[in-house]
């Protein structure tokens, strides 16, 4: 068992959109360099989980702790729960920096623009100071002097590294995937995936929902299965990828439950 400090414990988060639920007591906790995969078919609630972490999604119930610091919560008017200090939300929110599916760089703004806008203007780091950060992990993501180029005129490829730059670039003390290169052409997937393998090698905490079963098994050092809301089996991925325990994980595996 790891005795690294834990970055991120969140505890019994339940979903629910209208009469369906879709997260039924959902637990995570990740200390320090773990590289957790959150893997399921397609429905299992993978994406809402990790949008709940940083209230993305509004649960109905559950509690999450980043770095030693609760985020404080309270019913909305519809039940869910909000939070009840937006300044807080904010400010945990650049903790656990978040890279989207569809890279969710802003289209107006330079590849700069983009990595200094939440350091300058949220974190109120010197401007000079995030232009140095912004350069240098522009450079870990293999991306130099792209600096004044608009995400537009990126490839995919380029453009999630950009958003894997503007996530480092808050020095979040947890990193949140959520299916990074799913929405990638299949020759831009393994660039992506090998700047994630880098990250996980300086002992970066990341959680990711991950349909590759590849990074799951050879990067992270733990899998989560989650089915129809629930965590199935978690473990060890040597152990719950080769040796599932579980038959709806083994029926995940051979292809079966998509
Ligand atoms: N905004 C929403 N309103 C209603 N239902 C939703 C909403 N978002 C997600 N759901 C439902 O919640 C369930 C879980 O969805 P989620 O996207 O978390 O699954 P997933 O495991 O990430 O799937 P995939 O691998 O296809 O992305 C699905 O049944 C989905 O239809």
């Amino acid at each position: 068992m790891s005795t690294a400090p834990v970055k991120l414990q969140v505890e019994d988060i339940h979903k629910r959109y209208g009469a369906h639920e879709v997260l039924k007591g959902v637990s995570l906790t990740a200390r320090a360099g773990d590289v957790i995969s959150i893997i399921g078919s397609s429905g299992s609630g993978k994406s809402t989980f990790l949008r709940c972490i940083n209230l993305l999604e509004r649960p109905h119930a559950g509690r999450i702790v980043v770095a030693g610091e609760e985020l404080r919560l309270k019913p909305g008017p519809d039940g869910d729960l909000q939070a009840a200090d937006p300044a807080q939300l904010q400010r945990l929110r650049t903790r656990l920096a978040m890279v989207f599916q569809n890279f969710n760089l802003w289209g107006h703004m330079t590849v700069l623009q983009n990595i200094i806008e939440v350091p300058v203007h949220v974190l109120k780091v010197p401007r000079e100071q995030a232009v140095a950060t912004a350069r240098k992990y522009l450079d870990r993501v293999g991306l130099k002097g792209v600096e004044d180029r608009y995400p537009a005129h990126m490839s995919g490829g380029q453009q999630q590294r950009v958003a894997i730059a503007r996530a480092l670039a808050v020095e979040p003390e947890v990193m949140l995937f959520d299916e990074p290169t799913s929405a990638l052409d299949p020759e831009l997937v393994i660039e992506v995936l090998r700047v994630m393998q880098g990250l996980a090698e300086e002992h970066r905490t990341m959680v990711v929902v991950t349909h590759e079963m590849g990074f799951a098994r050879e990067v992270s050092n733990h899998v989560v299965f989650l089915h129809q809301g629930r965590i199935e089996e978690q473990g060890d991925p040597r152990q719950v990828l080769t040796s599932p325990r579980s038959e709806r994980l083994q029926q995940f595996l051979s292809g079966n439950l998509k």
